[in-house]
């Protein structure tokens, strides 16, 4: 069943095409990577399909420059993945205090990404790495049918990288991220999308994406 669906849609800013015709669908149960060079209109298609998605179904957005509240402490922007589940008087409440079983619930998500120990912490004291991660468990606390991830894991090493990737795949059935990491994407993804020259240039699993495509994609 389909989640998204761009049916010759020209993607841009104002009078700028950024991308021309596009054909893009995203069904429940995918794993799919936007691969491309900087600028090619990666952002430019996930801010469209989570603008669609987000219409009718709860999705996660873990933005680029994550959109964290530095003043605030992690557990804090952790919770921020909720703010629309509550009324203003709860949210507000939760800014003086929190509940044993809040902290509890933040805490389990904070252990997810590595991060268990910095819930008191202000989030403008973290190092890049960390930020990182706070906005991967406020989008792991939010929940949804989607996670929409614009370069999620490109402030910690592969390893982490990987370790993370497999956290948000096992607690979201259908993702669309965009990576800069070639290897991980093709670990991962159930397909890679490829952007350049203002259009999509594949789709297609990535057992079918050669690497003289991804040279060209990156050449181009
Ligand atoms: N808000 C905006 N207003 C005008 N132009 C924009 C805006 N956001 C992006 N662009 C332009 O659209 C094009 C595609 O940008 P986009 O951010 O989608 O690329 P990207 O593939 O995500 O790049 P990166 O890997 O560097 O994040 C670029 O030329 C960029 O300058």
């Amino acid at each position: 069943m389909s989640l998204a669906r761009l049916d010759g849609e020209t993607l841009g800013y104002g009078q700028r095409p950024v991308l021309r015709e596009v054909q893009f669908a995203l069904s429940r149960g995918e794993h799919v990577v936007l691969l491309g060079r900087s600028g090619a209109g990666k952002s430019t298609l996930l801010s469209r399909v989570y603008t669609q998605t987000s219409a009718t179904d709860r999705v996660a957005l873990v933005p680029q420059d994550h959109a964290l509240v530095p003043q605030l402490s992690v557990a804090r922007n952790v919770l921020m993945g909720r703010l629309d589940d509550h009324a203003a008087w709860h949210n507000l409440r939760t800014l003086v205090w929190l509940s044993g079983p809040e902290r509890e619930g933040i805490r389990a998500y904070l252990d997810l990404v590595g991060l268990s120990d910095l819930a008191p912490r202000k989030v403008e004291a973290l190092s890049g790495g960390q930020k990182q991660r706070v906005a991967l468990a406020r989008a792991l606390c939010r929940g949804g049918a989607l996670l929409v991830g614009d370069e999620p894991v490109s402030a910690v090493d592969e390893t982490q990288g990987a370790a993370l990737i497999e956290q948000l795949q096992a607690r979201f059935d259908t993702t669309l991220t965009a990576l800069h990491d070639v290897g991980l994407a093709r670990r991962y993804a159930t397909r890679l999308v490829g952007i350049g020259r203002g259009a999509i240039l594949f789709d297609a699993p990535p057992s079918e994406v050669s690497d003289a495509q991804l040279a060209d994609l990156y050449a181009a």
